[in-house]
């Protein structure tokens, strides 16, 4: 089967509210502000969402599988189930794997997701390399973006919007308003919407994905990397109550120790903080600082009430931006 190529336009929102009828559901988009990228979608990576369904059916019901496939990982877990207790949480439950994770797993365990993580190693040999070089491109002129991604520094995410077994089956916070730490996400759905993205020019704010499309948003590490050429997007999931919805999502991010400032040649078009343009930071600090507020909009980590002073994204843009 041929690739179908996508023309990315230059543009801040992905799927623009008034033309959701036009999109070509195969449409993958990068958001930026800059330069218009072609991105070539590869149609024999498909996220095998009949497998992950019952994977999230099987966990449900096997709590001592749960337990083995956790205890992995003990740090923090593999499969987070915070929304079978927290209403204020966001209402869905996650499977967080990596390549180092998956290293970690029982022999049993990799058995049983072997056809998920063949997947998402497909949908990193097809993409990164191209959407790495497509940054790169955004960030200007002798920039590159792979240098800074050489240990596949990336998360393979489940999702499942669970109607069953959750606080709060009324709620529409599937996932709350924010913006992803790394360099980008690729977002595979069910064909179910609820992905939004956040589009000033719509009535709401944000802009409803079409449940079929597959897409690319970029994080707060483009954005510091390519010295603000390129755009973060911020982005949400409401749930429907009453409708399962699941997603897969390759997170890919700069190697740990790569320092969080713009990278040599880029000229930034906005001025950052001291921390961030002095360079005294790492990918590995950024992450750190992310994933405490991360976890706790997930429900996963308790923050002391007064460490909490805004969202998520209005902390690190005070972070980031001078
Ligand atoms: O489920 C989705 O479509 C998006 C999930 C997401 O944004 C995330 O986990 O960071
Ligand atoms: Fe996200």
């Amino acid at each position: 089967m041929a690739a179908s190529v996508a023309t990315i336009s230059p543009i801040n929102v992905a799927l623009p509210h008034n033309h959701q009828e036009d999109v070509d559901t195969t449409t993958t988009t990068i958001l930026s502000p800059d330069l218009p990228i072609d991105f070539i979608q590869d149609p024999t990576v498909k996220a095998p969402f009949e497998a992950i369904q019952r994977l999230f059916d099987h966990l449900r019901s096997h709590p001592s599988d749960v337990d083995a496939i956790n205890s992995a990982y003990p740090k923090r877990g593999i499969l987070k189930t915070a929304a079978v207790l927290n209403p204020k949480s966001d209402q869905k439950f996650t499977f967080d794997l990596s390549p180092h994770r998956v290293d970690c797993l029982p022999g049993e365990a990799q058995q049983r997701l072997s056809e998920i993580i063949t997947f998402f190693e497909a949908a990193a040999s097809a993409y990164v390399e191209d959407l790495l070089s497509a940054c790169s491109n955004l960030a200007g002129p002798g920039v590159d973006m792979a240098k800074a991604h050489t240990n596949r520094n990336w998360n393979f995410r489940l999702c499942d919007y669970a109607t069953e077994n959750i606080a709060n089956p009324e709620s529409d916070n599937g996932c709350g308003a924010h913006t992803d730490y790394g360099t980008f996400t690729i977002i595979f759905q069910d064909g179910t919407p609820g992905l939004e993205i956040e589009d000033p020019s719509a009535p709401t704010g944000w802009s409803l994905v079409p449940g079929d499309a597959t897409i690319v948003l970029a994080g707060w590490c483009a954005a510091i990397l390519s010295g603000g050429r390129i755009r973060a997007a911020r982005h949400r999931v409401r749930r429907v109550p009453g409708v399962r919805r699941l997603s897969a999502v390759l997170f890919v991010a700069p190697d740990l120790d790569v320092k969080l400032t713009p990278l040599p040649g880029v000229k930034p078009v906005r001025p950052f903080t001291e921390r961030i343009s002095s360079g005294e930071e790492d990918v590995a600090w950024f992450k750190e600082v992310m994933g405490k507020r991360w976890r706790h909009r997930e429900g996963n980590e308790d923050i002391p009430e007064g460490e909490l002073t805004g969202s998520q994204d209005d902390d690190i843009n005070k972070l980031v931006w001078a």
